[in-house]
């Protein structure tokens, strides 16, 4: 890894103050922050391409992209598992790997979710996980495993087994593993692959109710809904790049509603709209659009009649965040839920 360059010229995140019983005071403001990141696999093949993620705190941050974009490659080098092959990653406010030993043990992550023995209970494989994590306390691991159960919704099944969970069970219980510890970040990849419409739902539940409680989260997802419903910051991939970064709200703010006028006469109707100060006016067969800012729309309707536009329909049409996105990625997304 190339040395931190987080120093020089960006906003530096602030370091929480350790406490004498090891808690931490003044939260980080960027939990992840990321400079230049990028990762060349071997063969060339650029995955990951210089990317600056700044994941705010106390944000459900949407990492969006096709299949195939670079999501799983940065989450793998934000937690350390692979190394980058340039630029620099801090988490909580630390230099990833550097740090790593300090960092890690307050992020939780679900990556390739944890494979669970089946005819072992929900709670037998939580304190199996635990058991293997040398920073965890063995003396306090059942209750933790207790209060873990609890936050994602497992108490009632946890003395069942495995392999009677549905997917969502598993989904929750593999991030129950993540909750084992006091996390200030949750780090998931894909959380709701792969589950049904029920499961999908318990997830997203659960990760709204954790950021509830001030954890952030990041999440990558190939699904715009998810983003839609879920988040409340998103990075938008492709082919490895960063092609947008922002808060949902400043997204959707920006989807502005195009008039659309269908008329025997676009012709004329497209003079007349330009004139009046619409501007990116289009005309495609009998269809005439553009973007009419503030202008009041009756004032418009009533300018087409006067102008002896014949109308046939007139409209507002609002964009949606998928326009949106692939407009900026030149892909389509899976929109489903
Ligand atoms: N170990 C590897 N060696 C070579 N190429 C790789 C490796 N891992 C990933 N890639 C390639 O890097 C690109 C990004 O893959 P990555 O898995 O990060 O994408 P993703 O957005 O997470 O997609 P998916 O949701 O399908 O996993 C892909 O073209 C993939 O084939």
């Amino acid at each position: 890894m190339t040395p931190d360059p987080t120093g020089a010229g960006n906003p530096a995140p602030s370091n929480p103050e350790p406490m004498p019983d090891g808690s931490n005071v003044g939260e980080v403001e960027m939990p992840v922050v990321t400079r230049g990141l990028t990762k060349r696999f071997r063969g060339g093949q650029v995955a990951v391409d210089a990317i600056d993620l700044e994941v705010p705190a106390g944000s459900i941050f949407g990492f969006l992209g096709p299949n195939g974009s670079g999501k799983t490659t940065t989450i793998r080098m934000l937690l350390g598992l692979i190394t980058p092959t340039s630029g620099s990653v801090q988490l909580l406010g630390q230099p990833m790997p550097k740090a790593q030993l300090s960092v890690l043990p307050r992020v939780g992550a679900l990556v390739e979710g944890p494979a669970f023995y089946p005819f072992w209970t929900g709670q037998a494989n939580l304190l199996r996980f635990d058991a293997a994590d040398r920073t965890a306390d063995p003396r306090t691991r059942k209750a933790r495993a207790g209060e873990a159960l609890e936050r994602v919704g497992l108490s009632n099944a946890s003395g069942k087994k495995v392999r009677a969970y549905s997917l969502g069970m598993r989904q929750r219980l593999a991030i129950a593993v993540a909750l084992m510890q006091r996390r200030e970040l949750l780090v998931l990849d894909e959380p709701t692959n792969g589950l049904d419409p029920q499961g999908t739902r318990e997830v997203r539940h659960l990760i709204r109710d954790l950021a509830g409680d001030g954890t952030t989260i990041f999440t990558s997802t190939h699904l715009l809904a998810e983003v839609e419903q879920l988040c409340t910051h998103a990075a938008v991939m492709s082919r490895g790049r960063i092609v947008r970064q922002s808060t949902m709200a400043d997204l959707r703010s920006e989807l502005r509603p195009r008039l659309v006028v269908r008329t025997p006469d676009p012709q004329q109707a497209e003079k007349t709209l330009a004139s009046l100060g619409l501007t990116d006016v289009r005309r495609q067969d009998d269809v005439v659009d553009g973007d009419p800012g503030e202008l009041p729309i009756d004032k418009l309707a009533a300018a087409l009649v006067a102008a002896d536009v014949r109308i046939h329909a007139f409209g507002l049409q609002h964009p949606s965040l998928e326009d949106a996105f692939v407009a900026l990625t030149g892909e389509g997304f899976d929109v489903a839920e």
